[in-house]
């Protein structure tokens, strides 16, 4: 019997991820889709962002995929296994949405042959049940180029894809910025010759090709993508990675990204005002720059509550707002995640609070503090992609 194809779908924060994988959702082929999303935050939204029709199976892990990857992709996939084994759930294909700071090695050394050991009966249940048969990594073309500067995640996730996707090109609207993407496509391919690389708004393309069933050897990837698995295997012991199969993950599991790396959410019960919430993201994404790696959120607007707001900022980036018709599940508060780098919650939330507050003076001092070196975007990010 075939094995059920194992998709995963990386791309560093805000990449488009997301966007991507609801766009193929909303395709009745994929109705046999069973989707893993993996959050990185102590407050879980992700489940709430993307839409999941009723034939689709959703789990939702905590913590960071490829800091908890030893207990949590394996054992996932096995009660996915189990389910379907109950005739409970049926599904012929599985799409693991990473976070955007996962790193690929380990999230692929558990689910290759001669990755890593299977430690028992699920794991062996895993080898026998599932394959990987694609990694998709998106790139967004008005933040790719600095996260591949600053990240080495985003680098490893480019080196790791078998098909790799620009996002975001629809904002490319004049020529200066056409030939950024042409530069960034070297790149890429510099980083990866062998991955196919796709526009995601060129005419024909087709997003469902990303999730067909095909041969993934990581072999092909080249010697460094070789190496990192090889090196997965070698600090897994040491790492704790694997070597503690049941270790619970943890909300804040996200060791290997270096301590600069944090997570932090605000919520807020009373609804807020528009305006001022405008001005505190703009003051945020202005100030933090490329140090603000990530903001999504749910709003709970003033004049429009029974109408969520969701908010996204990537990094200097603040994305106009989606608006939905109600509320995703009962919680209807306002929740806030971050992920920064080098950004302290308290600043944050003090601005938060001055600016939904109308107090500039306390709003300037916590621009103060947030050590508002106004690092300004460089290259491709100069360019004015998107208004606050
Ligand atoms: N114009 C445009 N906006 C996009 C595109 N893809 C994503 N976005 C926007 O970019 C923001 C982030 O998109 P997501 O799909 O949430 O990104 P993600 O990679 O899932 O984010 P994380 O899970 O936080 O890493 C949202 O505001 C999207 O609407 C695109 O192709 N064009």
């Amino acid at each position: 019997m075939d094995k059920t194809p194992v998709f995963v779908l990386t791309g560093f924060l805000g990449a488009g991820k997301s966007t991507l994988l609801n766009r193929v959702l909303a395709d009745p082929a994929f109705g046999d889709t069973a989707v893993i999303i993996n959050e990185f935050g102590d407050v879980a939204l992700d489940h709430d962002l993307v839409r999941v029709g009723e034939t689709k199976i959703a789990r939702t892990t905590t913590g960071c995929l490829c800091c908890t990857v030893g207990s949590d992709i394996r054992s996932t996939l096995h009660e996915l296994h189990v389910l379907a084994s109950a005739g409970e759930i049926a599904f012929g294909r599985v799409i693991v949405e990473t976070t955007g700071l996962a790193d690929p090695a380990p999230l692929v050394n558990q689910l290759i042959p001669g990755g890593a050991q299977a430690l028992g009966l699920r794991d062996n249940l895993v080898a026998r049940n599932f394959e990987l048969t694609g990694v998709v990594t998106l790139v967004d073309i008005v933040t790719g180029e600095l996260s591949i500067e600053n990240h080495f995640e985003a680098t490893k996730q480019i080196a790791f894809a078998d098909r790799i996707v620009l996002a975001k090109t629809d904002l490319a609207r004049d020529p200066a910025s056409v030939r950024d993407i042409d530069s960034l496509k070297v790149r890429l391919a510099g980083l990866n010759p062998a991955a196919l690389i796709d526009d995601g708004h060129q005419e024909g393309f087709d997003p469902a090709m990303l999730f067909q069933r095909r041969v993934y050897a990581p072999s092909s990837l080249g010697d460094d993508v070789v190496g990192w698995l090889a090196l997965e295997e070698a600090v897994r012991g040491d790492s704790g990675h694997g070597s503690e199969p049941n270790r619970e993950p943890t909300a804040s599991s996200f060791a290997r990204h270096g301590a600069r790396i944090r997570t932090f959410a605000l919520t807020r019960t009373d609804p807020i005002a528009r305006e001022a919430f405008g001005k505190f993201l703009s003051l945020l994404a202005t100030s933090a720059g490329p140090r603000l790696l990530r903001v999504k959120g749910l709003v709970q607007d003033q004049d429009e509550p029974d109408r969520p707001r969701i908010i996204h900022v990537v990094q200097h980036a603040v994305f106009p707002p989606t608006i939905l018709n109600a509320w995703p599940s009962e919680d209807r508060r306002t929740r806030l995640v971050f992920i920064t780098d080098g950004i302290d919650p308290e600043p944050v939330r003090q601005l938060f609070e001055a600016a939904l507050n109308g107090k500039p003076g306390k709003a300037g001092r916590a621009l103060g503090k947030l050590g508002a070196k106004s690092q300004k975007p460089s290259g491709r990010a100069r360019a004015n992609w998107h208004a606050p």
